[in-house]
This record gives C-alpha cells, sequence and structure tokens, in this order.
C-alpha cells in the first residue's frame, strides 16, 4: 500500500525501470499531427491536414490546404461561391494531401500510410495512387455523398487501396499494473522486482508471487 502512495518520482527510485504505459498510441499520434496541419490552414470554412508516415512508422510529410507558394494568400479568393467559378477558392487552393507529397523528406512514398483530417477527393486519390500510397485513414467523411468523393472511393477499390476512417480511442484499457506492488510495468505483471537501496547502490531481485489479493 505505501509504494500506491509514492509520488511517482519517488517510485522511480524504487523501480528505475518503470515505464509509462498510458503513452498516446501512434495512430493518434498521426492524427494528431494532422489536425495540428490543419490549423495552419487559412481556409475559412474546411481546414484539412495530412500526415504521411512510412512502414517504418516514421513521419515522412505532412501538409494543410492552402493557395499555392508564392501567390499569397490574400490575393487569391478564399469564397465558396461566385457567379464566375475562377472567383472561388477551388481552381487555386492545394488541398492537404498534394501538400504533403510535396513536402516528402523521403525518396519515396511507396507502401506508406496516409492520416488525413478528411475523405480524399478524386485529384487527390489519383496523387495518392500514383505515389504508392497504401492505406488512407480519415477522420471526417462530410463529403461522402458528393460525385468527386465516390469517383475517389472508385479509383482507391479498383487500385487495392483499403481507406478506414479513424476510431476515437476514448476510453483506453488500463495498462496492466502489477498485482502485489501495483506499479505499472508490464514485463513483470506477476513478478514483482523488489529494490533496495545499500550503500547507495541499487539491488534488484525479482520475486515470484501470487495474483491474488492486489
Ligand atoms: N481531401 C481534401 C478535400 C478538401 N480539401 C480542401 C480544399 C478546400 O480548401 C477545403 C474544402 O472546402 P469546402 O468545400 O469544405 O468549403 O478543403 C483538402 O485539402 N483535402
Amino acid at each position: 500500500i505505501w509504494r500506491d502512495r509514492l509520488s511517482s518520482n519517488a517510485a522511480i527510485n524504487y523501480f528505475p525501470f518503470l515505464k509509462r504505459e498510458d503513452i498516446l498510441e501512434s495512430a493518434q499520434y498521426f492524427m494528431g499531427v494532422a489536425l495540428l496541419a490543419a490549423q495552419r490552414s487559412r481556409d475559412p470554412s474546411t481546414q484539412v491536414g495530412a500526415c504521411i508516415v512510412n512502414e517504418e512508422k516514421k513521419i515522412v510529410g505532412v501538409g494543410y490546404n492552402g493557395m499555392p507558394n508564392g501567390c499569397g494568400d490574400d490575393t487569391l479568393p478564399w469564397r465558396r461561391s461566385g457567379d464566375n467559378p475562377v472567383e472561388t477558392k477551388y481552381f487555386y487552393v492545394c488541398h492537404a494531401e498534394l501538400n504533403a507529397i510535396m513536402n516528402k523528406n523521403s525518396a519515396d512514398l511507396k507502401g506508406c500510410t496516409i492520416y488525413v483530417t478528411l475523405f480524399p477527393c478524386n485529384e487527390c486519390s489519383k496523387l495518392l495512387i500514383q505515389a504508392g500510397i497504401k492505406n488512407v485513414i480519415y477522420l471526417s467523411d462530410k463529403y461522402h455523398d458528393d460525385e468527386k468523393t465516390v469517383a475517389s472511393r472508385w479509383m482507391l477499390d479498383l487500385a487495392g487501396i483499403p481507406y478506414h476512417e479513424f476510431i476515437q480511442n476514448e476510453k483506453r484499457p488500463a495498462p496492466s499494473r502489477c498485482f502485489r506492488c501495483r506499479c505499472f510495468t508490464s514485463f513483470h505483471r506477476n513478478k514483482c522486482m523488489e529494490t533496495t537501496k545499500i550503500n547507495n547502490k541499487y539491488i534488484i531481485e525479482r520475486r515470484e508471487h501470487s495474483t491474488y489479493g492486489r
């Protein structure tokens, strides 16, 4: 019981190999990066972020929707509709996926996964397919029934690229704890490591103990 009451600072002295178990999952981290990137967008109605991750789970490209470089955020229109389509944003804005691909910091994107806050449109899916991206994880699908999205899904299906909605992991399972000492170090779930400090040195011994009685 007294170990339960130790502050985490004190606990690390008694259990030098103690590590945090309730860390951010990798998928949440990558979608989090995409959401953060989206906050850089100047689009007043829809901000989109994309994060491309390679097979080693390394981030290799991040982007958000914005006007092309050098074209000026204050010059081109941000509105959605107008008498003339030339006066709307749609002819100009670079999508998050395009920017994430163009910002890539690796030789190619073959086998990568893209985490994107909005389902890719048909133009973006063409880019993703041609870039060799193998998996799409999206957050919002608010244009699900638009013709562009229907065409997008068709192409992704034909190219054999799976797409999955990102599911927020709201209720995480409690991290496993040692039954006896209640520490969070999963590898000794039933094997408690007793640590004693003798002559300023930590002596660590493993003690088997039963799983009953917490
Ligand atoms: N997969 C997508 C889809 C759209 N975008 C960008 C393009 C526009 O800036 C904005 C959509 O604007 P709305 O029609 O909702 O006013 O989102 C993107 O980057 N990636």
